[in-house]
């Protein structure tokens, strides 16, 4: 069943559709638009729509476009580009290891730089001249939205290869973008059964083929010669929209219009960029302006927007490295239940505000936003507070002003152990994904076909491993709030108890030291410092690596040739985590390291004092950041002897360097005392002579 998902949240950036629809008959509703690992080459051509179980050889070739890693005809859109009044860039089209082909800097680029100036002549937006414009004149007479116009617009210039201004920018388009519209919807169920992002998918997909089929029953079949089915079919508009889905921007300082920007759009997103394409008024072309150095031959990158890891899957085929987004989410279901006495007054009053049951909310790794904890209150209320379930509702809604204020302290316990329950639920999910995907069959019956399958595969292993670590993040914080309510009174000044464990150790190749976590979701802190080595003449800079293996064997973590470092894992699985270190200089090395447990002991309901509770609350909070501090103050001694240490041997050094420079200079003067003594001992005898 598909969910409806609530985008406008606290936590999320504003829901902003691409485009308002002008004409209510068109039913699409499109989301809005723009470090990983390398993919092989998809060269296939793949159907997504339920029915259509097409294998790729079947599938229909589109007959423009090149291979998205193909450079020949992304020089020639290039030179193009430059002919048509592109002026000249400080970057070129290249080869790259992140996103294929990228824009990579010709020279040293500086913080605080425009570049690009794409002038609005090469920009292709809604009001772009039809090279057929009989046709333009036609979607226009229907008044059609931005969207499947462009999408339209896109075909017709393709079809017109060469007699088309635009037949350079399309050949250098791929023929094939990266977009969950190609996954079949077997591909769909099986890779992406945990993520929420399934839904979102078969959703696009549903949209996709119901906006042509619309287009298809208004337009083109009155219009055949103008739209022949041989070029607008349901395979040219799932190309066209993915390259809507990967490649539009919006353009704020040009009144927020949707535009394919030529050769701005052979820009890669990366999570930690924090710039954006836009309309610069005064040099009149689009342009974006750099928020770091770059160095010739380096990739730029810009951002596609705050997008969750799932959100870049779905329109740009792509996920970030686990941990690298910063705005990263998960959508998490929601359920009234069905047992609920008061089920229909709570779903009247979900459906009065524009929710339903499930219904989803982003979580973060920073948390939940009020949406869904007023959801939860909801759900979890008893027949007594019927009087609320509006107000409720409308929090749910992100419709109340007043949302922040939002608590029922009497149901908070429950509401808390209700999202609870659900995270753990959606966690299961990820996690028999996780396990079965090892075993997974991935149906060889070609090389091809084998090299796609593990591709989308790893994509949606990459994307369940982000999305999971959200919800265990989540698990852990909830399950804290829920020990702490449910410890009250003076309990809390007994809710955390640390484990710690630090020593010097000297290693010569490899040790290994173990430490068992007793509880899931307790936070395990490790650090180490590389104090001194044996040798007073070598201090190591090269490092340690340093591995970290959970219950199961599993690496959960590794350090690479660092001289010190930090760490903090949330215990997933309790049982005894191995960190093992390796030293790879000839030399022995000294290393402080130290381990430490933080654990909130567990106890049964008490009685609970409302006012004691919020107190009690932040007495565990300092107890804990006090840990946290004395695990910092550790750290920082460790890393200042290992600085006095570095001065002490300096000191010695430089004493050693100047004896042995007296030395030597003693040693010269001697030797020059003897040699002159020697000469005049000979003019002597000769003069004697
Ligand atoms: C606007 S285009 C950028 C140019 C594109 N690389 C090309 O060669 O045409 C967006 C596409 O680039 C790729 N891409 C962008 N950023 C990426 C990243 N960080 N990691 C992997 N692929 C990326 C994805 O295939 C995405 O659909």
């Amino acid at each position: 069943m598909a969910k409806a998902c609530v985008l406008q949240s606290t936590l999320l950036p504003a829901y902003s559709p691409l485009h308002k629809l002008r004409n209510q008959n068109f039913t699409i509703s499109f989301p809005p638009l723009p470090v990983s690992r390398c993919r092989p080459g998809i060269h296939c051509s793949v159907s997504a729509g339920e029915t259509t179980t097409r294998s790729m050889e079947e599938a229909p070739e589109i007959s423009w476009g090149c291979e998205i890693d193909s450079l020949e005809n992304a020089t020639s859109l290039q030179n193009w580009l430059s002919d048509s009044g592109l002026p000249p860039q400080k970057m070129a089209i290249d080869r790259v290891d992140i996103g294929e082909r990228g824009l990579v800097a010709s020279q040293n680029l500086r913080k605080g730089e425009k570049l690009l100036f794409v002038p609005p002549s090469l920009v292709i937006s809604a009001d772009s001249e039809w090279t057929n414009p009989e046709a333009g004149e036609v979607m226009k007479r229907y008044d059609v939205p931005d969207w499947p116009l462009l999408a339209t617009y896109l075909i017709s210039e393709a079809s017109l290869q060469k007699s088309s201004r635009w037949f350079n920018y399309i050949s250098a388009l791929p023929r094939q973008p990266y977009s969950l519209l190609y996954w079949t919807r077997t591909e769909l169920d099986m890779y992406l059964e945990a993520s929420q992002i399934r839904e979102r998918a078969i959703e696009r997909i549903t949209n996709v083929v119901g906006t042509f089929e619309d287009l298809r029953s208004r337009i083109f079949s009155k219009h055949p010669h103008l739209f022949p089915k041989e070029v607008f079919n349901d395979e040219t508009f799932k190309w066209s929209f993915g390259i809507l889905f990967s490649r539009l921007v919006r353009l704020p300082s040009m009144d927020g219009r949707f535009a394919l920007v030529p050769w701005a759009d052979m820009l890669n997103h990366n999570c930690e960029v924090e710039t954006f394409l836009d309309y610069d008024k005064s040099s009149k072309g689009v342009v974006f302006t750099t928020d770091r150095p770059y160095q010739p031959g380096e990739q730029v990158f810009i951002s596609y927007g705050n997008k969750s890891n799932g959100e870049l899957l779905l329109s740009y085929g792509f996920v970030p490295r686990e941990g690298t987004n910063p705005s990263d989410s998960v959508e998490l279901a929601l359920s009234l239940r069905k047992n609920d006495k008061c089920y229909k007054e709570k779903l009247d009053a979900l459906k009065k505000h524009g929710l339903s049951t499930p219904q989803c909310f982003p979580v973060r790794i920073t948390g939940w936003p009020m949406e869904l904890m007023a959801y939860a209150y909801l759900v979890v209320s008893p027949p007594d507070m019927r009087n609320n379930f509006e107000e409720m509702a409308k929090a749910a809604s992100n419709k109340t002003s007043t949302k922040n204020d939002l608590k029922y302290p009497e149901i908070e316990e429950d509401a808390l152990q209700f999202i609870l329950d659900s995270c753990e639920t959606s966690i299961s999910k990820y996690s028999r994904f996780l396990k079965e995907s090892g075993s997974m069959d991935l149906d060889i019956t070609s090389p091809k076909q084998l090299n796609r399958k593990a591709f989308l595969k790893q994509l949606a292993v990459d994307l369940s491993t982000s999305e999971r670590r959200i919800l265990y993040r989540a698990q852990y914080i909830l399950r804290r709030r829920l020990r702490d309510i449910r410890s009250g009174e003076l309990k809390a000044l007994r809710l955390f108890s640390g484990l710690r464990n630090f020593f010097k150790f000297v290693i010569d190749r490899e040790e290994c030291f173990s430490h068992k976590a007793e509880y899931e979701g307790d936070t395990l802190h490790v650090s180490f410092v590389v104090i001194k080595s044996d040798s007073q003449w070598h201090f190591n800079e090269d490092g340690v690596d340093l591995v970290i293996h959970g219950p199961t064997g599993e690496q959960i973590h590794d350090f690479r040739e660092q001289i010190s470092a930090k760490h903090d894992f949330v215990v997933q699985k309790k049982g005894v985590y191995r960190f093992c270190f390796t030293n790879k200089s000839p030399y022995h090395e000294t290393i402080d390291f130290d381990v430490q447990l933080g654990h909130f002991a567990y106890y049964d309901q008490h009685a609970k004092d409302e006012h004691f509770t919020p107190l009690m609350e932040q007495i565990s909070k300092l107890e804990e950041a006090l840990y946290n501090i004395q695990f910092e103050q550790h750290w920082l001694e460790a890393q200042t002897d290992r600085q006095a240490i570095v001065n002490e041997n300096m000191s010695k050094r430089a004493v050693h360097k100047a004896l042995f420079e007296s030395f030597a200079l003693i040693g010269a003067s001697l030797l020059q005392v003897y040699l002159l003594r020697r000469l005049f001992e000979r003019k002597l005898g000769m003069s004697r002579v």
